[in-house]
């Protein structure tokens, strides 16, 4: 089991900035990761953003294979939400979720023009775990590049809003929501994906629970094919020392993080770590 440590004074700060964004905005699109939309997805944030009206964005789309895309939509519809898929990093799905921010945003001015108010431009704001795509959502969105999007987790900056559209004004700022604290096995997914920002991890532990999830899953095949290295009778932890031993000279450390890299960058398939609730 990995230990993961969060740095709580950095935690309180993200989440004071990430109120401060809410009070301003009409429309909120919270951004999830296709691999883990469960583990990404922030037990509080109903609570944060309130009565608003919420958009699901299932980004990393191309990441799962695509008979679950619209399985996803289908479960998160079922519970609710109004989920949309995208794929931010080849400008997939975009132009859909611009049409039901706007459409979300509706009522605002509804409830101006019954007060006699003129329409204004509704104010969206993306928000999610760090390095799920927020950045090069907004860009997608602005149809510029107006945030640096980068593979590195944590890089974000300053707020401004920047006019989409005459209907729609886009915070340029993702609204980074700090890691979950509690729930253990979600951490340790949003580790194995990166997108947990600047918690501390152990990565030879990551890379293990990786190797046992990928077990869990029946997805053995993948490590198998890249590795050339039969996994059944191994645990995790003994799988990534006897990938070290015939990879590396024994470092697992750098074993460790190879195997995080070639998973992260989707060198071994189209991986989903999580099925919607009904087809496990
Ligand atoms: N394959 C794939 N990669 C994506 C997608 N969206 C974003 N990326 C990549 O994921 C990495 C992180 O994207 P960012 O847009 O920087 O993520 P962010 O959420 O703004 O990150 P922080 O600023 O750290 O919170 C970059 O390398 C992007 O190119 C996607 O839909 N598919």
């Amino acid at each position: 089991m990995a230990i993961i440590q969060w740095y709580p004074g950095h935690i309180a700060k993200a989440e004071q900035e990430l109120k401060r964004q809410l009070k301003n905005v009409d429309v909120v699109l919270e951004v999830l990761d296709a691999r883990i939309p469960l583990a990404s997805q922030h037990p509080q944030v109903s609570q944060w953003v309130g009565s608003k009206p919420r958009l699901l964005v299932i980004n990393r789309q191309d990441m799962i294979p695509e008979e679950l895309h619209s399985q996803w939509v289908a479960w998160f519809q079922s519970q609710g939400y109004s989920p949309y898929l995208t794929d931010a990093q080849a400008g997939k799905g975009i132009k859909s979720l611009l049409k039901a921010a706007q459409k979300a945003g509706e009522a605002v001015n509804e409830k101006r023009r019954s007060r006699g108010m003129r329409d204004r431009p509704v104010r969206a704001v993306v928000m999610g775990f760090p390095n799920v795509g927020k950045s090069a959502l907004i860009n997608r969105l602005v149809g510029r590049k107006i945030v640096q999007s980068a593979r590195k987790a944590g890089v974000t900056r300053q707020l401004k809003w920047v006019r989409i559209s005459d209907q729609i004004d886009l915070l340029d700022a993702p609204g980074v929501i700090p890691p979950k604290l509690k729930d253990q096995a979600a951490a340790i997914k949003l580790a194995i994906c990166d997108d947990i920002g600047e918690a501390g991890y152990d990565l030879q532990n990551i890379a293990s629970d990786l190797i046992d999830l990928l077990k869990q899953l029946h997805f053995t095949d993948v490590l198998e094919n890249r590795y050339h290295l039969e996994v059944s009778n191994f645990t995790g932890s003994a799988y990534l020392s006897a990938l070290a031993t015939q990879r590396h000279n024994q470092d697992k450390e750098r074993t460790a993080r190879e195997l995080l890299n070639d998973f992260r960058k989707g060198l071994m398939g189209t991986i989903p770590l999580e099925l919607p609730p009904e087809l496990v």
